[in-house]
């Protein structure tokens, strides 16, 4: 049941409102139309604090107190919908708290994207406790979602929303030869890696690598939603914000040009995030902004397809809120431009 705010707004809790995705979502929040920003938590180790002074470029802008989490708040939050930008196993232990209490649940983490529990001991190092809600959750990468958003909403990860758009408008149309795997190479900035320090994230340390060889946990969610099998290989830039993903296919003998651009127009027809550009994407035209821009070329059987995103954004606070948009019947990109990146 929704209960309107005074401001006849839904309510609306941000948990990891001090980190990057989290404070995303507390500045897009505290400007929407339709949803009001009731709370900012951050963890339990932390004395409350105004959201300002955690980014004070937001000062006299969002001054909401960050006040620290214990899951007994749960009890006494008087919220219609909560955003989770946690860590994947604290997501996993507060969403049936808050569910509990009737609150629609957004989980940017990776706590209930996969379908299979197996894979979460090999891919994420833990046992997935909770697995009935792996089957409620609705996994929202919104302009390829067949169904009604449910009370627990899976916001997808950031490098699968970029090769996932890229590459389901070919896959779909049935144009990529039988047994072929994609290869995916994507480079992400380093808020990728969130706020928290560490020595291999640190931006003096970063250059340009690879990591995750094979073993990264957003390789099953990618095949989980192709419904194939992916070579997929992140990379680390020395850049704040962004994801440029580089996805590689064969076609299946014959396909033409035309058969390609019909299967992109048509997948993103009237989707106002998804811009179809005749030039390679760059990071730096999306970044700061919820949109995912796509380019692709085609010699022969070969096509490569390029896709940028913020990854904050559109691969994150965005996208949750455009799920949430969904939800509650407001326009798709309500709010969506009104956040100013943590620069
Ligand atoms: N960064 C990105 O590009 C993307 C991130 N995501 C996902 O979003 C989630 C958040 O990521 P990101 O914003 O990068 O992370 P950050 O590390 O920047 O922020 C994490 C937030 O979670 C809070 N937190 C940590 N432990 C607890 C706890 N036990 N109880 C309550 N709060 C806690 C932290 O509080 P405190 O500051 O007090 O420690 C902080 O506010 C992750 O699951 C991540 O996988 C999804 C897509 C993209
Ligand atoms: C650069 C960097 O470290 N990126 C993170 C992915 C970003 C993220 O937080 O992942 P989710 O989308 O699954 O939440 C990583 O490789 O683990």
């Amino acid at each position: 049941m929704t209960t309107l705010s005074v401001s006849g707004k839904l309510k609306a809790a941000v948990l990891g409102a001090a980190g990057y995705s989290g404070a995303e979502l507390a500045v897009m929040l505290s400007r929407h139309p339709h949803f009001e920003l009731s709370y900012a938590f951050a963890s339990a180790g932390r004395a409350a604090e105004p959201f300002s002074k955690l980014y004070p470029r937001h000062q006299a802008v969002v001054d909401i107190q960050v006040e620290p989490w214990t899951d007994d708040r749960a009890e006494t939050l008087d919220a219609d919908v909560a955003f989770l930008a946690l860590p994947h196993e604290v997501s996993e232990a507060v969403t049936p708290l808050l569910l509990a209490k009737g609150i629609a649940v957004f989980d940017l983490s990776g706590a209930f994207r996969l379908k299979d529990p197996a894979l979460y001991p090999k891919y994420y190092g833990y046992e997935h406790l909770h697995t009935d809600l792996l089957e409620q959750a609705v996994y929202s990468l919104v302009e390829w979602l067949d169904k009604p958003l449910p009370q627990l909403v899976s916001v997808p990860g950031c490098y699968p929303t970029a090769c996932s758009l890229a590459l389901l408008p070919v896959l779909k149309a049935g144009l990529v030869a039988d047994g072929c795997i994609p290869v995916i190479n994507a480079t992400s900035g380093v808020s990728g890696a969130g706020r928290k320090a560490a020595l291999n994230t640190s931006f003096c340390e970063v250059g340009l690598n690879a990591y995750g060889f094979f073993k990264h946990r957003h390789r099953p969610e990618i095949e989980q939603n192709l419904g194939r099998k992916v070579v997929f290989t992140p990379h680390l830039g020395n850049f704040k914000r962004g994801i440029l993903a580089t996805s590689v296919v064969t076609l299946k003998a014959g396909v033409t040009a035309e058969q390609v651009k019909a299967a992109f127009d048509s997948a993103y027809a009237g989707k106002p995030l998804v811009r179809l550009v005749s030039h390679s994407p760059n990071v730096a035209d999306v970044a700061g902004t919820p949109f995912c821009d796509i380019h692709w070329q085609q010699d022969a059987e070969q096509l490569v397809i390029v896709s940028a995103i913020d990854n904050l954004l559109k691969g994150a606070a965005a996208q949750a809120l455009q799920a949430a948009n969904l939800k509650f019947g407001f326009a798709e990109t309500a709010g969506l431009f009104a956040g100013v990146p943590n620069e």
